[in-house]
């Protein structure tokens, strides 16, 4: 361990460039051995920089049910990573192993495309042994996958491995729909590990239901160069050399396939994006109506971060009544919250996202479909919308199942691409970065959409945002860049790009 290094278990755990991080792997395979025998049950660890570019790597740890590592974990796990070599001799020499410490690995990337993977691996494995933890490598697999393989195992399945997970969401989405899908998908898998998967679902499901066309497999291209989710969302532009096709849907994954966003092009060939706030619109728009529908009364809420688009916002609140959650960056945040509700559907806009549901609730879906009390028309909604949560991968935001969904949802309302993203158009935005000595001065408040220090910079940035019609913006420190971001939405795109850029000169 380099003595002047400093690191953090950021928005998804460690991040950076992969020369040197070995430690960090190998010390976090201790944890993952100590919170397994803490937890009496396996513990996941995902080594992956999901859209970051191939010369990173990172190292998350997944709790038992697939849920992201306790956040009062985090520091410890920050506190073990910048431990000098005495205190990790120290930690080693903890006390009693309490059973048999377990860890499922997946090394995801493939190797060419992610080379530091492999040792990165070993390193979590070394550390796992030393501490008697007896270690399941599954392999290459989507971070979506691990946590499902790891919620599986822990429920008592020891057996289930990627199969299951296909057979699983192939037959459901099979379940669902009643006729083909007519129209073909094409999906930029950012020459990462979605691309092998996605081809094997889709062979699953077979297809005369649905036709996948696969695009950036990782055969000629870099991974996340020039692709994937994040570039699409953030460039607002198609993966290049895509070839695009007016009101043909076309999807994009990032690195680990963990996010999904959509994207089009319209009559007059305008870049038409479909993103994390459209998803989340689209299904929890049709779970209120299918509950309606059912005469259900369940307490349906959608979380959102800061870098909600406004317009989502406002149509979800104003037009269709559904109550809004914001919380801070990052899907422990939004996934915690999402559980406080009877159904809770949460997205970040870079296409992040899933459905919770209780199991009392999914209970009373599943008992209406068969009531005899009700008609045949509420049991018939209770029953679409029992076999629609069965597509979701309710562990974490999954591309592939998220995919699904929103294919089933479009067929089932006879829906076009057309139909979906004119739902509400949203303000234009822009988001940009800055590199500044020290990004950490910066503090937060009010689920990131204030500055609270340097005290300075707030009152800056509303002057600037009040001279811009429907203007807003907000900054904060990344978690797993060396940058502040720097977001600003206005009613024309000049005028958005403008803000941005005053606002990234405040922050400078
Ligand atoms: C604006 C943005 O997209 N931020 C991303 C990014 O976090 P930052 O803390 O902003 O670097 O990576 C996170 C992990 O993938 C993801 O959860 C989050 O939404
Ligand atoms: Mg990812």
């Amino acid at each position: 361990k380099p003595d002047n290094v400093r690191v953090s278990y950021g928005t998804a755990g460690f991040r950076g460039n992969a020369s040197g991080m070995e430690y960090v792997f190998f010390r976090m395979g201790m944890l993952a051995a100590l919170r397994s025998k803490l937890k009496e049950a396996a513990i996941g660890v995902m080594v992956t920089a999901s859209h970051n570019p191939e010369h990173d790597n990172g190292v998350k740890l997944i709790d038992p049910q697939g849920e992201m590592l306790a956040q009062s974990w985090e520091s410890l796990a920050t506190a073990l990573a910048n431990a000098p070599f005495p205190i990790v001799q120290e930690v080693l020499a903890l006390p009693e192993k309490i059973g048999t410490p377990c860890i499922f690995l997946a090394k995801i990337i493939i190797k060419n495309l992610r080379p530091s993977s492999l040792s990165l691996s070993r390193a979590v494995l070394d550390g796992a042994s030393a501490f008697g933890a007896t270690c399941h490598d599954h392999g290459l697999l989507t971070t979506p996958q691990l946590h499902y393989i790891l919620a599986c195992y822990n429920g008592g399945d020891i057996k289930v491995d990627e199969e299951h997970y296909y057979q699983n969401y192939a037959s459901a989405f099979k379940a669902l729909l009643n006729v083909p899908v007519t129209s073909p998908v094409t999906v930029d898998c950012a020459n990462g590990v979605g691309a092998a998967k996605l081809t094997k679902l889709a062979e699953r499901i077979g297809a005369n239901i649905i036709d996948i066309v696969v695009y950036n497999d990782g055969q000629s291209g870099k991974l996340n160069e020039n692709c994937g989710a994040d570039y699409v969302k953030v460039q607002q532009r198609a993966p290049a050399g895509l070839n695009m096709e007016p009101f043909h849907r076309y999807a994009s994954f990032d690195g680990d396939a963990d996010r999904l966003i959509y994207y089009t092009l319209d009559s007059d060939c305008n870049f038409i994006l479909l993103d994390g706030d459209k998803i989340a619109a689209l299904f929890a728009t049709y779970i209120r109506d299918n509950l309606k529908k059912a005469s259900i009364n369940l307490r349906l809420g959608i979380i959102q971060t800061a870098y909600a688009n406004g317009n989502s916002t406002n149509f979800l609140i104003n037009q269709q009544n559904i109550e809004i959650a914001c919380t801070p960056t990052g899907v422990k945040y939004l996934h915690e919250k999402a559980l406080t509700f009877d159904i809770g559907v949460y997205f970040e806009a870079n296409g992040h996202g899933t459905i919770t549901v209780n199991q009392e609730c999914k209970n009373k879906i599943s008992a209406a479909a068969f009531d005899p009390n009700k008609s045949a028309e509420e049991r018939f909604a209770a029953k679409k919308l029992k076999l629609f949560l069965d597509i979701i991968n309710q562990t974490v935001g999954d591309a592939m199942c998220d995919l699904l969904a929103v294919e089933a949802i479009l067929q089932d309302k006879n829906w076009s691409v057309k139909e979906w993203y004119r739902i509400y158009t949203e303000l234009p935005n822009r988001q940009a970065k800055v590199q500044v000595a020290d990004r950490r001065i910066i503090e937060t408040g009010d689920a990131e959409r204030k500055v609270i220090l340097p005290s300075m910079l707030q009152p800056a940035i509303d002057e600037l945002v009040r001279k811009y019609p429907s203007g807003r913006s907000f900054v904060r420190p990344s978690g797993t860049e060396d940058v502040v971001r720097v977001y600003a939405e206005a009613n024309t795109q000049e005028n958005a790009d403008d803000l941005a850029q005053q606002v990234s000169l405040a922050v400078y």
